[in-house]
């Protein structure tokens, strides 16, 4: 189970604090999907990377099972089980697609594994395997690639940042199916950061977050329905009128 208590994440512009992540707190327990969803540039990848402690958290804690991993860098996060996928991955020249994904299973793949976990992702092995990471992937490649390299290993917590972003429609489908085997088998906790109605729909519990704070957090029962009503105007609400 990943729990966390009241961060917070700021930082400086032109001498002023800005607060992007404001005293958040949620949990997700075993088995748990989370999905974040809310406007552009309210805080969501910024949480995700203070989750994945690539950003430092200014306050708050963060518990995995009982361990406190406020404190770890992201190495020693991703040794305790939190697995990451960038919204905008990496590239990394000179470095194959094999080896990423051998690096991030944490063991050399088979030729045979590395195949399963690109199709997986809609990814015609033969032609990635010796493929190098980088400029000559085009995004929604580079996409794909990152997924199945947090899919590679299983995590007590996968954070997927917008994976849908970029990816053509049989791709999504696929990388659908995926997470819905993950969320069946119960066995990890998902974090899906996404403005897709499909995933949202996939979730246990849904938090909207905007101007870094928590508008919304509850089950997708009791969220998803006000996810897509018009918030009325005052003048609406007295005089009943429409906008
Ligand atoms: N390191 C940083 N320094 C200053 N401002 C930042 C930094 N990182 C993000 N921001 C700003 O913080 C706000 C939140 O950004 P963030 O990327 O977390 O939003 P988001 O909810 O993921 O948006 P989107 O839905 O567009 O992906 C934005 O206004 C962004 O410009």
């Amino acid at each position: 189970m990943l729990k966390v208590e009241n961060l917070t994440f700021e930082v400086n512009e032109e001498g002023k604090k800005r607060c992007l992540v404001n005293h958040i707190s949620f949990d997700v327990k075993d088995g748990e999907m989370l999905v974040i969803t809310g406007p552009n540039g309210g805080g969501k990848s910024t949480l995700a990377k203070v989750l994945a402690g690539i950003e430092k958290a200014n306050s708050g804690e963060i518990y995995l099972d009982d361990e406190n991993i406020t404190e770890y860098d992201i190495d020693h996060r991703a040794n305790a089980g939190i697995g990451y996928a960038f919204q905008q991955p990496p590239r990394f020249k000179g470095m194959t697609v094999t080896r990423m994904l051998s690096l991030a299973a944490g063991k050399e793949l088979t030729e045979e594994e590395s195949c399963k976990l690109l199709s997986a992702v809609g990814l015609c092995s033969e032609d990635y395997l010796n493929r190098q990471l980088d400029g000559t992937l085009s995004g929604g490649e580079m996409k794909r690639i990152e997924i199945a390299t947090v899919l590679a290993k299983s995590h007590k917590v996968s954070i997927f940042d917008e994976p849908e972003a970029g990816i053509d429609l049989w791709s999504f489908s696929m990388l659908i199916k995926r997470f819905e085997e993950i969320h069946r088998e119960k066995k990890e906790c998902l974090i899906l950061i996404s403005h897709q109605e499909k995933i949202i729909n996939m979730a246990d519990k849904i938090m909207v977050i905007e101007d870094g704070e928590v508008k919304k957090y509850g089950t997708k029962e009791d969220v998803f329905p006000t996810l897509f009503q018009q918030e009325k105007c005052q003048k609406c609400m007295t005089e009943g009128g429409k906008c």
